[in-house]
């Protein structure tokens, strides 16, 4: 009788990967957005789905503490099944922010972001402000702010895109004059939304957070390896089940054999017929990214998770400058050869 297939039930640490991906332009951006907060009246902080923890960015509390805020948690298609368990954990997720509103959001699910425009009427029409209501979105690289701008605009007002999307991170570079999102009425001049560029967490001192941060697209692919990304993107696969790379494998552990398989079925192969690791890697992320390996989170949600994570954080938070230091000196590490990660 074939052995049964046993997933691992942990990821190894590794010390050795990058924990920052704190850039210039985010900086400046977050700064940017201090200076303009007595002009906004209300910030949308997104999230993503995948990641409702992780995602999390201890800057904005920090930033933007005492203001208005609704969180709204993106790319809900990639980890929901509109199923029984799906609902409970969003109301879990929900009971984490209380008393603060939160909703969940595909940028293409028409239903989804008419709640996100009808919460801006609501505060509009409470808030009654004869010169308009500005909104300010923000949220990590690549968390999906634009393509919801983009969103609320079109259902809002009928108007195309106002702002560029990508795949990768960093496309909004700067602070944009506010976009019209909903027409004036009666009651106020209507509302604007104010994006701004992603920003990233100065310092991630757990090495699993900055995998899943990875994975999700918030830091560019060529930061951690394509091949350590795509294990462990296999690790969370078996934890699902192996069924969702079926077709290229049977159930494993060992992520070069599954990109072996995967770079001979997809026809990824090097002079001589050597498969492509890397770019084999690179093609199973972006196929999870799309939705297309599978619909999962990464992060576990309970009810007592997310006081959980935010305890940790406060114990483990090393200053700005300690995690600066830390960085570079992890850098020097890498670059002369040593504590290179497992790929
Ligand atoms: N599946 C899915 N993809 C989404 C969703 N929202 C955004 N995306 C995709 O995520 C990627 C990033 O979206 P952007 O809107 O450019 O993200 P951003 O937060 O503005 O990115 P930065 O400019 O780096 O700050 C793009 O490829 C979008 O198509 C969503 O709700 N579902």
């Amino acid at each position: 009788m074939a052995s049964q297939f046993l997933p691992r039930a942990v990821f190894p640490t590794l010390d050795s990967l990058p924990r920052s991906y704190f850039l210039g332009h985010h900086k400046a951006g977050l700064s940017k957005m201090k200076t303009m907060l007595n002009t906004i009246d209300l910030i949308i902080e997104c999230r993503d789905y995948r990641v409702p923890l992780t995602s999390r960015n201890p800057l904005f509390e920090a930033s933007l503490a005492g203001r208005q805020r609704l969180i709204v948690y993106t790319k809900k298609d990639l980890g929901s099944h509109h199923k029984k368990a799906d609902l409970k954990r969003e109301q879990i997720i929900t009971q984490w922010h209380a008393p603060s509103p939160v909703l969940f959001s595909d940028h293409k699910e028409r239903r989804d972001v008419r709640r996100v425009l009808e919460f801006a009427r609501e505060f509009a029409d409470r808030t009654m402000s004869l010169t308009g209501l500005r909104l300010m979105i923000v949220g990590m690289p690549n968390v999906g702010k634009s393509s919801l701008l983009n969103a609320l605009r079109m259902q809002g007002v009928g108007k195309g895109k106002a702002a560029f999307t990508g795949a990768q991170p960093g496309v909004t570079r700067k602070i944009a004059t506010g976009v019209r999102i909903i027409e004036s009425s009666e009651q106020s001049e209507g509302v604007f939304l104010v994006d701004t560029p992603g920003v990233f967490i100065p310092y991630v001192p757990d090495a699993e957070a900055m995998l899943k941060l990875a994975l999700c697209g918030n830091i560019k692919d060529n930061i951690i390896s394509p091949t350590t990304q795509a294990d462990y993107l296999l690790y969370h696969m078996n934890l699902q089940s192996p069924d969702l790379y079926a077709e290229y494998h049977p159930p494993t552990n060992e992520v070069m054999d599954l990109l072996g398989a995967v770079a001979v079925k997809t026809g990824r192969l090097q002079k001589g017929g050597t498969p492509d690791a890397e770019s084999s890697a690179l093609w199973m992320i972006q196929r999870w990214r799309t939705g297309n390996f599978g619909r999962f989170l990464l992060d576990k949600v309970t009810e007592d998770a997310f006081e959980m994570a935010k305890l940790e954080e406060t114990n483990q938070a090393p200053s700005f400058h300690q995690a600066k230091k830390a960085d570079k000196e992890l850098r020097r590490a890498r670059s002369r050869g040593r504590n290179m990660d497992v790929s």
